[in-house]
């Protein structure tokens, strides 16, 4: 950091929120004590590997925070009257991040012992202070907050298929996992069905690949307006749908097959306008968890078994 020459500016001064409401003679005495340095864009102001022992305000220019977890993206940007530097020099420890100048600055140096003596002088320095840290810590509150939020959004789109807002794949490979433990342990029944869209191929053909999306949306409605809250069910993928049964036997999960059969043939297809479109039907593997079987062996047992439906003529249920 270079010296300022130029004349230090007592009305800048008192124009900087940490000195608001401070004496004029105690603004002299600032003005007296703390030098002006001017820092080029690129220099670091504070670096978590270096003590800290200054706060400095901007009094021109910008700085950026970095982010400690990726050196390479902004966590937010300083400006004039900002300053840098407080926290450390308040509880001593070493800065919580990078502060780079982002353009060419200028900065005001309060070393830590003036800044103390400061303080001592008039007391409002340390309101001035807290407001400083408590909208800092208000700003850091929303960062994580929007991280959160993202977060949770990304969670949740890897597991929900986006066509007909049902969990996809993966979610129903987790919950399967879980269901077949608890179930082992317990000695539940654990029932699943799968379901695949009949000549699905054909339709998408014959009506077009939207009408083919609109068909799906009205199975996976179908499914769930057939179903109770907590059965679980998912689009295993492309026109297949998975549902699952905790503590249902395989002759009651028959029953519920049965109902899904009828359900996805009478629910009305309509196209993105709203138009009648011809409906489809499904043909639906059912099988029980048996002692020892893991998903992939169950997932297979139950794909045998929706193959053999379709083998004997489609639109049933096969075991
Ligand atoms: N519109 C639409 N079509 C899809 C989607 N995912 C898969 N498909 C189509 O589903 C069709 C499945 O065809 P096949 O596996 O040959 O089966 P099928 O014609 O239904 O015949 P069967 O299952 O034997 O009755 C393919 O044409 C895929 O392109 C999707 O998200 N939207």
């Amino acid at each position: 950091m270079q010296a300022e020459n130029t004349t230090k500016n007592i009305n800048l001064i008192a124009t900087m929120p940490l000195f608001e409401g401070v004496p004029l003679n105690v603004l002299h005495w600032v003005n007296e004590r703390c030098e002006i340095v001017r820092v080029f864009a690129g220099q670091t102001l504070l670096d978590p590997a270096r003590r800290n022992d200054a706060v400095y305000i901007i009094i021109s220019g910008f700085a950026q925070v970095r982010n400690p977890g990726q050196e390479d993206q902004a966590l937010a940007y300083l400006m004039e009257g900002q300053c840098v530097g407080e926290m450390s020099v308040i509880d001593g420890g070493q800065p919580s991040a990078r502060v780079v100048a982002d353009s060419d600055c200028k900065l005001l140096v309060i070393e830590s012992a003036t800044l103390w003596e400061l303080i001592g002088m008039a007391p409002v320095v340390a309101r001035n202070l807290m407001r400083t840290l408590s909208s800092r810590l208000r700003y850091d509150n929303e960062v994580i907050l929007e991280s959160l939020r993202m977060q949770r959004a990304f969670e949740h789109d890897a597991r929900v298929d986006p066509l007909t807002g049902m969990h996809n794949r993966r979610w129903l490979c987790e919950m399967l996992d879980r269901q077949i433990q608890r179930c082992s342990i317990s000695g539940e029944a654990l029932s699943i069905l799968m379901l695949d869209v009949d000549h699905f191929k054909h339709y998408n053909d014959t009506h077009g690949h939207l009408a083919g999306d609109c068909a799906l949306q009205a199975v996976a409605q179908a499914i769930r307006s057939g179903l109770r809250v907590a059965d679980t069910t998912a689009r295993f993928g492309g026109e297949e749908f998975v549902a699952l049964f905790p503590g249902v036997d395989i002759a009651a999960a028959h029953g519920i097959a049965e109902q899904l059969r009828q359900a996805v043939r009478e629910y009305p297809v309509l196209d993105f306008q709203g138009r009648s479109l011809p409906g489809v039907t499904v043909s639906i593997g059912l099988t029980a968890l048996a002692p020892g079987q893991g998903r992939d062996q169950l997932l297979n047992a139950v794909d045998a078994a929706l193959y053999r439906a379709k083998h004997a003529g489609r639109d049933r249920i096969s075991e």
